[in-house]
């Protein structure tokens, strides 16, 4: 095991995770992978149950069979023997079950004693809603009216994104939850929070002496994050058209690795007081106070027909279950500003966007450059340091420095040094759903957002869904799939003498890589 993995392992409390939607493409695809993890790295000992629920029948041999399935084609770990595996199966049952049916939830009462008894459970209960968003508050108060929030036990509520669809629905969606949990019951999933290196931004910014001192706009020129994706809408056209990047993308996952790079440190490390911090720096953003604010600021596109790797692909509107003529963003980008005391005057670029071409999530720091000093020779065209946080699909970080080129000319050429924390520890590891699994588990809500984080992040997009929809898609720019978005998005860095730098380690031909190189 390498320094980087070296941790003590603590398994969470005994507790029956109600896996709501169990039959469903997240629990597929994200869940049971990451409680298999979870089980086989001691996180989860051996007085945990799963109950899958949904309304289609299952027999509970047949709901271990889907486990199986999934954890064979989605999990970093491998199923090793047969009786390893029926060990951990033994832990799941399945109950068919409709979420607007009480009586259902009085039999799951009695179905959560029995589980207790059988593996030694003292009552708690974690409620996962893997559903779509209309049924959070349904679910919620037929747990309360079943008797299910009755036992000795604590009871905590896992909720997906979207947490509504702006900020009134979402603070109806709110109230609704109230009535039954408490805040510091709900804990609303951002997987990006989930993620390795989303939560390297805070330990890279205050534990370095490096970084720490230079982290404000006397020294940053200005932030560019990206969250690119290669993949179309694929077979979510009917959530994704009503939905586009902005409320996908940007009120969630790029609001908050934000509010990480931008908020004040905490005073201590509790949960509370860093999300007070997140939460004050995204009261910070400055709002678009006009139509003409987010024409000047925000580039909405939508990608038609292009091609990758010289294979065609086909444009948003031709997509399955999208309106022929839809004005649904899948391309955002936006210049904006925190207006406090550490970042005046630092513009933050964002962008995110479906078929472009490749998929990354990361964030560049690009530093002011220094005074002009006569002794080099090219003085005038040294390239600014940079700190780029890669955080998927590969994770780490490299800075790009100025070094002497050797030689009697006085040359300065940049360099660039990595830290690969994928080539140490593997690529996405661990996956973002077991890190937030296990923390909801052990009642811990540093990586889950808070309620008045969620509604910031809605009246800040709210004011750009608004100027959208009285332009009535005027905005809307095509972009060919596979491209980098609209030109338009390139200028809005240009107006301010900056340029995109490039990202997934495309770095530029001239750097001199100390350690390998991009992977
Ligand atoms: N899939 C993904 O990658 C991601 C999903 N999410 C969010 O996760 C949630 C679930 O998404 P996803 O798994 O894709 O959705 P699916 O449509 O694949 O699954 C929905 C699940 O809900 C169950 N369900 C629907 N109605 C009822 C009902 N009345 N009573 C009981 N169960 C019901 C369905 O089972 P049945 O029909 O058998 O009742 C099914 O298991 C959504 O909020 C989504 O936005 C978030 C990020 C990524
Ligand atoms: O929440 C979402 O995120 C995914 C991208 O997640 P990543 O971890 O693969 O970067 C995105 O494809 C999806 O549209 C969105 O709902």
């Amino acid at each position: 095991m390498t320094e980087v993995n070296k941790h003590e392992t603590i398994a969470a409390e005994g507790a029956v995770y109600y896996l709501f939607g169990a039959t469903g493409d997240l629990a597929r695809r994200k869940l049971f992978p990451a409680l298999f993890s979870l089980y086989k790295e001691g996180k989860l000992a051996e007085d945990f149950a799963v109950v899958g629920l949904a309304r289609r029948p299952r027999t509970n041999e047949q709901f271990r069979a889907d486990v199986h399935e999934s954890i064979a084609e989605f999990c970093r770990y491998k199923v090793e023997d047969a009786e390893k595996w029926e060990r951990f199966a033994s832990h799941f049952v399945y109950m068919s079950l409709d979420i607007n049916n009480v009586d259902g939830f009085r039999e799951l009462d009695r179905l959560s004693k029995e589980l207790d008894a059988q593996f030694g459970i003292p009552g708690n209960r974690l409620f996962y809603l893997a559903l779509a968003p209309e049924l959070f508050g349904p679910v919620s108060f037929n747990l309360r009216d079943g008797g299910m929030l009755d036992s000795h036990g604590w009871n905590r509520l896992v909720i997906e994104k979207p947490f509504g669809y702006d900020l009134e629905s979402a603070r109806k969606l709110n109230a609704q939850l109230s009535q039954v949990f408490k805040e510091e019951e709900i804990y609303r999933i951002d997987h990006y929070l989930g993620k390795e290196m989303v939560q390297n931004i805070e330990v890279l910014r205050f534990s370095n002496a490096f970084f720490e001192p230079l982290w404000n706009n006397k020294h940053i020129a200005n932030v560019q994050i990206t969250l690119s994706e290669t993949v179309g809408v694929e077979e979510r056209g009917g959530y994704y058209d009503k939905s586009g990047a902005l409320r996908d993308m940007v009120q969630n996952h790029m609001m908050q690795m934000l509010s990480m790079i931008a908020m004040e440190p905490p005073s201590r490390l509790h949960p509370e007081d860093i999300r007070d911090e997140k939460v004050k720096a995204l009261r910070s953003l400055r709002p678009f106070e006009s139509g003409e604010a987010v024409a000047a600021n925000v580039i909405r596109g939508q990608y038609s027909e292009g091609e990758s790797k010289g294979k065609p692909l086909t444009g948003y509107r031709q997509e399955d279950s999208v309106n022929p003529q839809s004005a649904t963003e899948t391309y955002f980008a936006a210049r904006v500003f925190v207006d406090n005391f550490r970042w005046a005057g630092v513009p933050f670029y964002i962008r995110t966007g479906k078929r472009l071409p490749v998929k990354t999530t990361e964030v560049v720091i690009e530093f002011k450059n220094v005074p002009d000093n006569i002794l080099f020779a090219n003085r005038h065209d040294l390239a600014p340091n940079l700190l780029v946080i890669r955080v998927n699909p590969m994770e780490g970080i490299y800075i790009k420095i100025n070094a002497k080129k050797p030689g009697v000319d006085n040359v300065v050429q940049p360099v660039s040094m990595e830290f690969c924390q994928s080539c140490q520890v593997g690529i996405n590891t661990p996956e973002a759903y077991e890190r937030l699994i296990y923390d909801a588990a052990r009642g811990e809500s540093t990586y889950f957002t808070r309620w008045d984080e969620v509604a910031q992040a809605w009246s800040f997009v709210d004011r750009i869904a608004d100027a959208w929809r009285e332009d009535g898609g005027a905005s809307l720019q095509l972009y060919p799939a596979g491209s980098w978005g609209p030109e338009r998005t390139d200028k809005l860095l240009a107006q301010d003498g900056f340029h995109w730098w490039p990202v997934n380690g495309q770095a530029e031909d001239n750097v001199i890589w100390i350690s390998g190189g991009p992977k």
